[in-house]
């Protein structure tokens, strides 16, 4: 189905809104429009995708419940539409069908658009923009599993990365010659790093490579940086120019704060198979995912957002009541529930339930920010491939990480005849620029044009700077927190911080297992299987659902 169809399918089933997005607002107040309160000399404002948070106060948590009658009553409530949310419905929806049976499953979302962090916009004049940058890991075991990959139309980027360094104006290459031993004679004259650190990048490649996802997982655990200099022996050299801001564009801190797992993980999904883009940008991972949710007779409510959620103690039945309040007032009953949110809200609705409310003393997971800059133009990229750039000189302390050219990358992001393009920009930086998108869109000009010289006057005048976000919850920190990252089938859902869950309830979400796309499905599918079992009153521990 067409993602237009799609969209306008569900919002032919609730009720109409006259926003587009509808909580996202701008950094500089609280209005939707992109300009509304933005400093007065710039056309586009920097747009917060932050929402609202709904789940009730503490002292709200104590009123009764609202829901006096009209509850509407389902089998499964599943709240947060992201990719675990989706992908927890989809399961729990098969494994019923495939026990013959039928039940009523309700996915609840707070937004009015579906996919939670994996989403993108298209602007009126052709230009797909994912809220954020992202990519597409092909290898990704548990995405593999529940997406058609022939339907994303996901087309590859060129292994490796270009890097600009300082002191020379041509951009160097770093390429993976495992993968294409042709590479081999340009990766020994590449500048980046010693001889003495590309022969040692092939120890690690082979680590990686060899070991299966629990092994890596069951290495000892360091921050990013001790690993890469003790462990692996880089210099400094090759460390900074090279692997500082790659990794530091994936996991959104300094090395120092980085997980040595989740370092081998990512290593190793980069090096057994490709990042790529779908046609469509991220949200056709989203689309796949609610067309799939919703063949399989999933009801998605959207602009529904969850304020409490609450046992019915004190009745003979184990009743769980799920009250919603966006403009208007809901209220659903049922026995199973799936908190699909991310891990700060979904701490706020489990501590809100009786006998929970230890929950909310626990520090919340530290959250991971970034902003991303759009450029639309005519003609020809300064990059002839499709491949990300790397800022190869950060102790410069200027604003980009990378830059990428989605249209480069697959077609579907760009009219024909022009480009896109991506910049990454880092929470520091955005918060250095907080309050001036336009000195910030000037900086990476700036920048811009030193790294690709023959378009810098282009980049100066004729790019057209589409749009500025920032995401200041893009993934839950997983090193040395409250939560770390954990594979192998990820967290038992039916365990919250170490307490389990009254009966009925269910956790996901990329915070239960690694805060990525392949730790949100496989989150998800977890709590799907879980949560179908219950439902099916098959024991939770013990029972196998139908193949
Ligand atoms: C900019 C950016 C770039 C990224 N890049 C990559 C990448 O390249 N590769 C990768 O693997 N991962 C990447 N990630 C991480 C990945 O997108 C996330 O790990 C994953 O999408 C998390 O999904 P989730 O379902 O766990 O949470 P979310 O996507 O946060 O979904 C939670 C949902 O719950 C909803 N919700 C919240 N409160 C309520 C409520 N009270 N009632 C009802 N609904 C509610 C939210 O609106 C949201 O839709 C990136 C993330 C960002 C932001």
């Amino acid at each position: 189905m067409h993602t237009k169809e799609l969209s306008n399918k569900r919002i032919a089933k609730t009720r109409t809104s006259t926003t587009t997005t509808a909580f996202a607002f701008n950094w500089f107040g609280l209005g939707n429009n992109d300009s509304e309160g933005a400093d007065q000399n710039s056309s586009i404002g920097i747009t917060n995708t932050q929402q609202k948070d709904f789940v009730s106060s503490d002292w709200l948590s104590n009123l009764p419940s609202f829901a006096t009658k009209g509850s509407e009553s389902a089998d499964i409530v599943i709240i947060g539409g992201g990719v675990s949310g989706l992908s927890a419905a989809i399961t729990a929806a098969e494994a019923i069908n495939k026990n013959q049976q039928k039940k009523n499953i309700i996915l609840l979302e707070a937004n009015e658009k579906l996919g939670g962090r994996v989403t993108s916009e298209k602007t009126d004049d052709g230009f797909v923009l994912d809220v954020g940058f992202a990519v597409f890991i092909e290898e990704y075991p548990e995405v593999k599993k529940i997406l058609d990959y022939d339907a994303l139309e996901l087309k590859q980027f060129l292994p490796g990365a270009k890097v600009k360094l300082k002191g020379r104006k041509e951009l160097a290459r770093v390429s993976d010659p495992l993968r294409n031993p042709l590479d081999i004679v340009d990766s020994v004259l590449s500048p980046i790093g010693s001889l003495l650190d590309k022969v040692k990048v092939l120890p690690l490649v082979l680590n990686v490579r060899l070991s299966s996802i629990e092994a890596l997982f069951s290495e000892e655990e360091t921050d990013t940086e001790t690993a890469l200099i003790e462990r692996w022996g880089f210099s400094d050299n090759f460390t900074n120019t090279f692997l500082k801001p790659f990794l530091e564009g994936i996991f959104l801190t300094p090395l120092s704060q980085q997980s040595s797992r989740m370092f081998s993980f990512v290593f190793k999904m980069f090096s057994d198979g490709s990042a790529a883009l779908p046609k469509g940008g991220m949200i056709a991972v989203t689309n796949q995912l609610v067309e799939k949710a919703e063949s399989l007779g999933v009801q998605i409510i959207t602009e529904m957002p969850v304020t409490r959620v609450l046992t019915s103690g004190g009745k003979d039945n184990d009743n769980i009541i799920i009250e919603c309040k966006g403009d208007t007032q809901r209220c659903f009953e049922t026995s199973s529930v799936v908190v699909a949110t991310d891990g700060r809200i979904a701490k706020k609705i489990i501590g809100n339930v009786k006998g929970f409310e230890s929950l909310k003393d626990i520090p919340d997971q530290p959250q991971l920010s970034v902003g991303c800059v759009y450029y639309a133009f005519e003609g020809k990229a300064p990059v002839k491939e499709p491949i990300l750039v790397l800022n190869g000189m950060t102790e410069d302390n200027e604003p980009v990480n990378n830059v990428c050219f989605p249209s480069m990358v697959n077609e579907g992001y760009a009219p024909e005849g022009y480009n896109l393009c991506s910049v990454t920009i880092l929470s520091e930086a955005m918060t250095l620029y907080k309050n001036r998108p336009d000195e910030l869109d000037q900086a990476v000009r700036r920048q811009l044009g030193c790294w690709f010289l023959d378009y810098q006057s282009d980049i100066m005048d004729k790019w057209e700077l589409k749009k500025i976000f920032y995401v200041p919850k893009a993934q839950p920190s997983q090193y040395n927190g409250p939560f770390p990252a954990s594979f192998n089938g990820a967290r038992s859902s039916t365990n919250f911080f170490g307490k389990e869950l009254p009966k009925g309830f269910f956790v996901c979400g990329d915070h239960m297992a690694t805060a990525t796309l392949n730790g949100a499905v496989e989150s998800g599918v977890r709590a799907g299987t879980d949560v179908a079992r219950a439902a099916l009153s098959i024991p939770i521990q013990n029972a196998v659902l139908a193949e």
